[in-house]
């Protein structure tokens, strides 16, 4: 993972509350600290660079937690799932352009070969990756409100502009904006919303043949680059634009706002401040499971109920993998994984619907038992 410095990802609005920039304080100073600190510091991976919708969801996230937590950016999403962290902040879904398919593939990948590898190393190192990965779990959600701005160099005319670049979610989100009113211009995707804001400030992109560039992004993208404008506020096809990220834990579980990691609260030691607010169970928590073939949706649906599924083209090396049902691929020539999202039969947090693998035909990939609300993020 080519993960920047914790001090990269940290933000530098005007005007945050003290708790918060004391917070932002702390990013930055992490290194150092950590040296001294005997308090063990956690790391979330999300997609940077700064100014990014997922971010502000870490962001969220984080104001959950009590304990140290360093946020580490990550240049693509794929990455932020590989990434060597404790807590994995992705997009699932969107209300206009639908599933993230960087990150539903990303939780199928658990599907993924484990059987048949020779005993060398590498192999090995290949298969503890594989189960490192298999033992994550969901833990939280929240919904983004997503408001996108079209942002080009100071002084570009709309008129004048030949490309647009995006993340292509936030280019999906606004295509009836380009539609309409930049019909000539080509869009180009890019592995983030504020990456592509900042790609306009490169030399390459000022190069006069390929003509004026602007790129899609959050508000948030223009205060941090002075040198960029903001052409047209909204450009998102439905006011009510939410995206929804995932809280992704890799075996740290920390308790969800409480005081500590190891019960000890103490202030003087803590970067973070203690957060006011109570725990907040989600009231509608929701169950994830990654299924190999369509078959074994009978399975899980006897006792539950679906809320959602992505189905995506499973990789041809899942011929060695857990997804190879025999009947299925000789009568399907398209292979499909599945990600099934269900409402358990109960809401207790104790009923965690953990079957785990079931005959190694579906994973289990764990429960949205936290969701930070509106007035949690308004709050922020
Ligand atoms: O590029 C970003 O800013 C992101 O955080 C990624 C992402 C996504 O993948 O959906 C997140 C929210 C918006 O929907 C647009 C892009």
């Amino acid at each position: 993972m080519a993960a920047a410095s914790a001090s990269s990802a940290a933000g530098q609005s005007v005007g945050e509350p003290s708790s918060k920039r004391q917070r932002l304080a702390a990013d930055t100073d992490m290194g150092g600290v950590q040296a001294e600190s005997s308090t063990r510091i956690y790391k979330m991976a999300y997609l940077g660079p700064e100014g990014t919708y997922g971010e502000m969801a870490a962001r969220a996230f984080r104001s959950r937690y009590t304990a140290q937590i360093e946020l580490v950016p990550c240049p693509t999403i794929p990455e932020i799932w590989n990434a060597e962290a404790d807590y994995h902040v992705m997009p699932i879904e969107n209300r206009i352009h639908g599933a993230v398919t960087e990150t539903v593939d990303s939780l199928l990948s658990v599907l993924g070969p484990t059987a048949g590898m020779k005993g060398t190393s590498e192999d090995g190192k290949d298969r503890q990756r594989l189960m490192k990965k298999k033992s994550r779990r969901i833990r939280a959600d929240l919904a983004l409100p997503i408001r996108h701005c079209l942002v080009a160099k100071r002084g570009t005319r709309l008129e004048d502009i030949k490309w647009v670049r995006s993340h292509e979610q936030a280019l999906g989100q606004s295509s009836v904006f380009l539609n309409s009113n930049l019909p000539q211009a080509e869009c180009q995707k890019w592995p983030s919303t504020a990456g592509a804001a900042v790609s306009l400030m490169s030399p390459s992109s000022t190069d006069s043949a390929a003509g004026a560039g602007a790129a899609i992004c959050s508000k948030g993208v223009v205060r941090l680059y002075p040198e960029l404008e903001i052409l047209y506020e909204g450009t998102q096809s439905m006011n009510d634009n939410y995206t929804r990220f995932l809280l992704i834990e890799s075996g740290s579980h920390l308790p969800w706002n409480s005081s500590s990691p190891n019960g000890t609260s103490d202030p003087s030691t803590s970067l973070i401040l203690p957060e006011p607010d109570s725990a907040t169970p989600n009231p509608r928590p929701t169950d994830f499971y990654a299924l190999s073939s369509s078959t074994v949706f009978a399975d899980i649906l006897s006792t539950r109920t679906m809320s959602s599924v992505h189905s995506r083209p499973a990789p041809s090396s899942s011929a060695n993998g857990i997804s190879e049902n025999e009947s299925d691929s000789e009568k399907n020539k398209f292979p499909t994984w599945y990600l099934v999202e269900t409402i358990p039969k109960s809401t207790t947090l104790d009923d965690a619907g953990d079957d785990d693998e079931s005959g190694g035909r579906w994973i289990y990939l764990g429960r949205t038992d936290y969701r930070v609300t509106q007035d949690q993020l308004d709050a922020l």
